[in-house]
């Protein structure tokens, strides 16, 4: 079976199309075809890269087109051109999609129906950045295949089952009970690193305490025992937490208020401040994206080095937070965008952690290609590199349905 995925996120936009047979394999198969838009790396420009399993790569760069255009070119890479993978769209049996937030209703992935969609759209309030998105990807897929089945695998999943203490706020009793609470977003990344450390350790998963750093333009911690999220940075929505690339993370609630009896300000320009304004972004006054912030400081930009020394603060802080939820430590997990490919953030957030015999391996750090484990042989505590996998997390949900 011909299974596609759709993975929005919020400065890319993923997809795979992978083939499955009768047995779920253990590990990711290669995709017959993958495609990723990049909508941030240059400003004013969407980059599109494809490749094939056969090997053939197609790239282009579209000067301020609609999102929904730029993802129409990507899918039709699938049939059409170098990368032409498939001779008819009725060859996809089924479709996955990410969607972020699920809110109290969908703990498990679901048949897309009308009401699903619903729920997707009146969620899109709390993850502004997402769900709108992740529903113009199952409307673009109703308009190419109305027939073929879809699934939303939702980013809230995995943390279904944190403790009380853990997902409720301190604020009255009542915000619990009209679902304010926090869900902790990042799931089918989280889960996937949980599986994935346990196979590169060589040890059961039910027996592990793992915090997996889940850095990319969106970041956040997951706190996992025996394979359970127990505590995670993000809440609500995915704003609290951690810096991001454009996102504020968590911040004094008093300085809310205190912008809102400002009159001039409304709740769409806070959002707008918070979300698209904020994190690297809004101190550097550069960009979102950590490749631009090294190259400004490596040009002497002092807010570029700022925002870094925050980034790296508040990661330690979070690191410390999850820590305390375990009570301990087996493996700390590196994985998007920027955990995968900054050895100068996971060298500088492990250094506050050498008291409790945490060491990296400096030259591993420096080298990692693949999934590796980059501590020393006598550290405490493992630090693993992991390419998080969520269209193939994507991809194995979907078999459950087929
Ligand atoms: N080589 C690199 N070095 C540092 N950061 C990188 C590198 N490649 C990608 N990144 C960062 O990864 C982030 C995007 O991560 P990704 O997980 O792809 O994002 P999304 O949240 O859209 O899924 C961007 O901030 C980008 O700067
Ligand atoms: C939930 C979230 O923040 O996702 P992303 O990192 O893709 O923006
Ligand atoms: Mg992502």
């Amino acid at each position: 079976m011909k299974i596609l995925v759709l993975n929005a996120g919020s400065s890319s936009q993923k997809s795979c199309l992978y083939e499955l047979n009768d047995t779920q394999p253990d590990r990711p198969l290669q995709p017959l075809w993958e495609a990723k838009i990049d909508w941030t790396h240059q400003q004013g420009v969407s980059e599109l890269k494809v490749k094939t399993a056969k090997g053939t790569q197609f790239e282009e760069e579209f000067a301020s087109e609609s999102r929904t255009d730029t993802i129409s070119r990507m899918l039709e890479t699938l049939w059409k051109g170098e990368t032409q993978t498939i001779n008819d769209l009725n060859e996809i049996d089924i479709v996955g999609h990410r969607v972020v937030h699920g809110g109290q209703d969908y703990q498990e992935s679901t048949l897309i129906s009308p009401d699903v969609k619903k729920a997707i759209a009146r969620l899109a309030v709390f993850a502004p950045v997402h769900n709108p998105v992740n529903l113009e990807g199952i409307e673009a897929i109703e308009n190419l295949l109305p027939n073929v089945p879809q699934i939303a695998v939702f980013d809230t999943a995995f943390h279904a089952q944190l403790p009380p203490a853990a997902f409720v706020y301190p604020g009255p009793y009542e915000w619990l009970e009209n679902g304010i609470r926090r869900y902790g977003f990042h799931g089918i990344s989280h889960q996937y690193c949980a599986r994935r450390a346990a196979e590169m350790l060589n040890r059961n998963l039910a027996d592990l305490r793992l915090i997996s750093c889940h850095l990319g333009n969106g970041c956040s911690l997951a706190a996992i025992r025996g394979g359970v999220s127990i505590d995670t940075t993000m809440g609500f929505t995915p704003l609290e937490g951690l810096m991001m690339g454009s996102r504020s993370g968590s911040i004094d609630p008093g300085i809310i208020i205190h912008l809102l009896r400002r009159s001039d300000i409304t709740a769409e320009k806070l959002d707008n401040i918070l979300n698209q304004n904020s994190g690297l972004k809004g101190i550097s006054g550069v960009s979102g994206d950590m490749r631009q912030i090294g190259e400004a400081i490596s040009q002497g930009n002092e807010r570029a080095q700022l925002a870094l020394d925050i980034y790296i603060h508040r990661l330690r802080a979070g690191i410390g937070a999850m820590l305390a939820s375990l009570g301990g430590l087996d493996a700390l997990i590196f994985t998007a965008g920027v955990g995968e490919n900054s050895a100068f953030v996971r060298a500088t957030a492990c250094e506050a952690f050498g008291f409790m015999g945490l060491k990296l391996d400096g030259e591993k750090n420096q080298q990692v290609q693949g999934d590796e484990d980059i501590a020393t042989a006598d550290s405490a505590v493992r630090v693993l590199v992991i390419h998080t996998q969520e269209d193939w997390e994507i991809a194995r949900e979907c078999w459950k349905f087929y």
